[in-house]
């Protein structure tokens, strides 16, 4: 017998089918679909657009003391690309799908990163809004466009601004990763993303020659040596404890992700470069490790390009006495969950709401799943979103009944 569809999954799904999909998200669509839902639960809404075409939407919890600093729950509305070919459902049509145990899977990009968060928001406040609570403190959601590429025209100008500066945020929560365990992981801090090129130039000529000082011979001592950091830093995880996703924030990760040159087999190329994807650990010191780039191209006749380079991460410190974590952890428990701390492996908003000296924390309640962000085929169970909602109503009002 098919369970007839939850409200709550058919809105999720709604918000799934919207292509906001890197490189041409559709903002606009989501836009609509955000002001609609917040108009339906009875929410205050507002739109920021720093850059055009690029708009932060935002939904408003009403406090009964709005002279105290609001809660702030955000997420990315934009999503990663797809390879269509190897997925077995539309990545944009949010397909339910029934499994063994009569529980439901829903399919499809962003799923997990992050729509259904957003979702959670939404389905929370709606709840609140029909039981008529009113909470101590304003809370605000942010909907934030571009996370999945740096946050260039996204959360790094919207944290800069007025518009954010007038929310008056007390304290943040984010993205985090549904857990692939029966532990829920929270993250105070996260690796700094590195992406960086190193391009080298040399001799060109005819490719049955030995042409001396090639753009390639270069290139390769750099190689080299950053994919045997690679090795060194996995052996130091694997002592750790594994390869688990979370424990790996304790160290740096490299990965080549991009290799260019040459133009046909019997040319010798004139430039060659390496792109690779660095996560520095909060344990070493960032202006250290740039300087060793620097050095590395320098000493190989390289060119180096920073395609973003992040402020340093701050991990504003969240002792165990704080009452926000206080009221996150009984949450938790109330929930059945089994809060435990870990640096984020990778990049999040939170970061530039810490970079505004906010205390955030990046959560996720769903637990024993499969992780698939940016994978094929992503999926979220329909019975952990569920479960969920009840969390973040729980949450949002032990937040913001904290007094002052
Ligand atoms: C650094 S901007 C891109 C953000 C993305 N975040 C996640 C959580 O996938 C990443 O870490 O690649
Ligand atoms: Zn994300
Ligand atoms: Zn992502």
């Amino acid at each position: 017998m098919t369970i007839s569809e939850p409200a709550s999954v058919t809105r999720f799904r709604d918000y799934v089918k919207i292509e906001t999909v890197h490189p041409t998200p559709d903002y606009a669509k989501c836009t609509e679909f955000l002001i609609a839902q917040a108009e339906e639960i009875g929410l205050g809404h507002q739109v920021v657009e720093l850059v055009k075409g690029k708009p932060v939407v935002i939904l408003k919890l009403e406090g009964s003391d709005p002279s105290l600093p609001a809660i702030l729950l955000n997420s990315h509305t934009d999503v990663v690309p797809v390879y269509r070919e190897k997925w077995d459902y539309d990545p944009f049509a949010a397909t339910r799908v029934e499994v063994e145990n009569g529980d439901h899977r829903i399919y499809g990009r962003g799923t997990q990163d992050m729509k259904v968060t957003g979702s959670l928001y939404l389905e929370a406040f709606r709840q609140i809004k029909a039981s008529g609570k009113k909470f101590l403190r304003n809370v605000y959601s942010t909907f934030v466009p571009d996370e999945e590429i740096y946050s260039i025209e996204g959360m790094m100008p919207f944290s800069k601004s007025q518009e954010f500066k007038d929310l008056n945020i007390g304290f943040g929560i984010d993205e985090g990763g549904p857990s692939i365990n029966e532990n829920t992981y929270y993250f105070t801090s996260e690796r700094t993303t590195c992406p960086v090129t190193f391009t080298a130039h040399g001799n060109t000529g005819h490719g049955s020659q030995f042409i001396e000082g090639t753009a390639i011979e270069k290139l390769l001592p750099i190689i080299n040596e950053l994919m045997l950091l690679r090795e060194t830093q996995l052996s130091k995880l694997k002592k750790i404890g594994g390869i688990m996703l979370f424990n790996q924030g304790q160290v740096t990760s490299v990965n080549l992700t991009m290799l260019e040159g040459g133009k046909q087999p019997n040319v010798v190329p004139a430039t060659f470069s390496a792109t690779f994807d660095i996560r520095i650990t909060p344990l070493l010191d960032l202006a250290e490790f740039y300087k060793y780039l620097e050095d590395l191209a320098e000493k190989n006749e390289c060119d180096i390009e920073f395609h973003y380079r992040d402020e340093p991460n701050k991990s504003l410190k969240i002792t165990e006495t704080n009452p926000f974590m206080v009221e996150i952890k009984s949450a938790c428990s109330k929930h059945g969950l089994n809060p435990v701390e870990m640096v984020m492996p990778a990049a999040t908003d939170a970061r530039f709401v810490r970079q505004a000296g906010i205390q955030a924390v990046g959560i996720n309640p769903m637990i024993n799943h499969k992780l698939l962000a940016h994978d094929h085929n992503e999926y979220i169970i329909e019975s952990e979103y569920i479960k969920s909602i009840p969390f973040y109503t729980d949450l949002i009002e032990r937040l913001a009944s904290v007094p002052n």
